[in-house]
């Protein structure tokens, strides 16, 4: 067991925040709760208000209205602020920001100046060893790679122990392959260390790989603060099921509770929807929940494809004008322009009130009404 573990009976809350530039809201009527050791992620489009969010709770933008607290202690309020260096919050940025001019060593030591220089080194090492770069004190800066740089970056930010680690865009200068393996080390490190942790990105995929809770953020507002799984599988919202997944909107119609009529036939769901029979609704459909399937009686004509690797994604569009994309498997190499057959494959049923679309709307899950 490391000496750099934190206690774990710090919880985050942020309750009913508001953050405004002039008479502008940038954060409005916004809670959340990071449980000790959990790690949250704010995610959402350019803009939402992720990172003024978290610059409030590291102390650095005053709140309008509403509380930041940490274990119990208030750090914000309106008209109160403690400082930022009084909050035990450690920070990691997108521009990794180390020393050039001072060593690994040196630069994870920078926070540690209160310890002896025998206990510091012994703290360096230790935090070295937990970021996968053991024997790196005497390098300097430039010549690690990004990934390890912001290892280190984030071995400085662990090292004076803070209750709390936030982390803005902390991978958004590095490649998709390099993220593949360092998001989920990250997140293996922040564990072993259980520390309470938020993390801002725009990237889903980094959000699932990373967080317990993802807090989707809108115009200022979070939409949903839930598991990576409830937020991609049960969206409350219209725009969570929209910017989750490539999700859109088969329209349909409940002939019963049980069974909802849709261009690609009718579907016969396992649970009851929360709609009345003949119900108008939209249905969520993802590309994933579209198959390539020979067999079916449902023709559809390749419009678009695009190769991923280990599938392929095709836009495909029914007789009747509608475009959906649908999935196939890398070896099904089909040309643009040709007929193939789909059919809808769903393990649970989202299902919207029909939009004319002005207000936002909650979804309604088949389940919902068994409960
Ligand atoms: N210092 C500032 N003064 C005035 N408005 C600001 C300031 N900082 C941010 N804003 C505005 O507040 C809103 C939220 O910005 P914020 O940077 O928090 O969004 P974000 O979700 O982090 O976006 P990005 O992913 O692009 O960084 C935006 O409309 C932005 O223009």
């Amino acid at each position: 067991m490391l000496s750099t573990s934190v206690p774990r009976h710090q919880a985050l809350i942020v309750d009913r925040v508001e953050i405004r530039y002039g008479t502008v809201s940038a954060v409005k009527d916004v809670s959340l709760r990071l449980e000790p050791g959990q790690i949250g992620c704010l995610l959402g489009a350019s803009g939402c208000g992720k990172s003024t969010l978290l610059r409030a709770i590291a102390g650095f933008e005053p709140i309008a209205h509403g509380t930041v607290s940490l274990s119990g202690r208030t750090l914000s309020n309106p008209g109160f602020m403690v400082p930022a260096e009084q909050r035990k919050i450690g920070m990691v940025f997108q521009d990794i920001a180390l020393f050039p001019h001072l060593t690994v060593a040196q630069n994870i030591a920078f926070g540690l100046t209160h310890l002896k220089a025998s206990d510091q080194a012994a703290r360096v090492s230790e935090l070295l060893v937990l970021v996968g770069l053991a024997g790196a004190e005497q390098r300097y800066p430039h010549s690690l790679s990004g990934g390890q740089q912001q290892r280190i970056a984030l071995a400085r930010a662990l090292a004076p122990k803070p209750s709390v680690l936030l982390m803005d865009e902390p991978f958004a200068g590095l490649d998709t392959t390099l993220k593949e393996t360092l998001v989920p080390d990250i997140r293996r490190i922040l564990v072993q260390e259980g520390i309470t942790a938020l993390v801002v990105t725009h990237d889903q995929q980094e959000a699932y790989a990373i967080a317990d809770k993802v807090a989707l953020m809108h115009q200022g507002r979070i939409e949903q603060f839930a598991s990576p799984f409830q937020i991609y599988h049960q969206p409350e919202t219209r725009y969570v099921a929209d910017f989750i997944g490539q999700g859109y909107f088969l329209p349909a119609t409940l002939l019963s509770a049980h069974q909802l009529n849709t261009d690609l036939g009718v579907l016969s769901m396992p649970d009851a929807a929360a709609f009345p029979d003949l119900a108008e609704v939209d249905l969520l459909i993802r590309p994933d929940d579209v198959l390539h399937d020979d067999e079916s009686d449902f023709l559809a004509e390749i419009t678009g494809k695009h190769f991923k690797g280990t599938f392929f994604q095709y836009e495909v569009t029914l007789a009747n004008g509608r475009s959906l994309l649908c999935i196939a498997s890398s070896h099904q190499d089909h040309r643009v322009g040709q007929q193939i057959g789909i059919r809808l494959d769903l393990d649970h049923f989202v299902l919207f009130a029909r939009a004319s679309v002005t207000e936002p709307q909650e979804a309604v899950s088949a389940e919902a009404i068994l409960e």
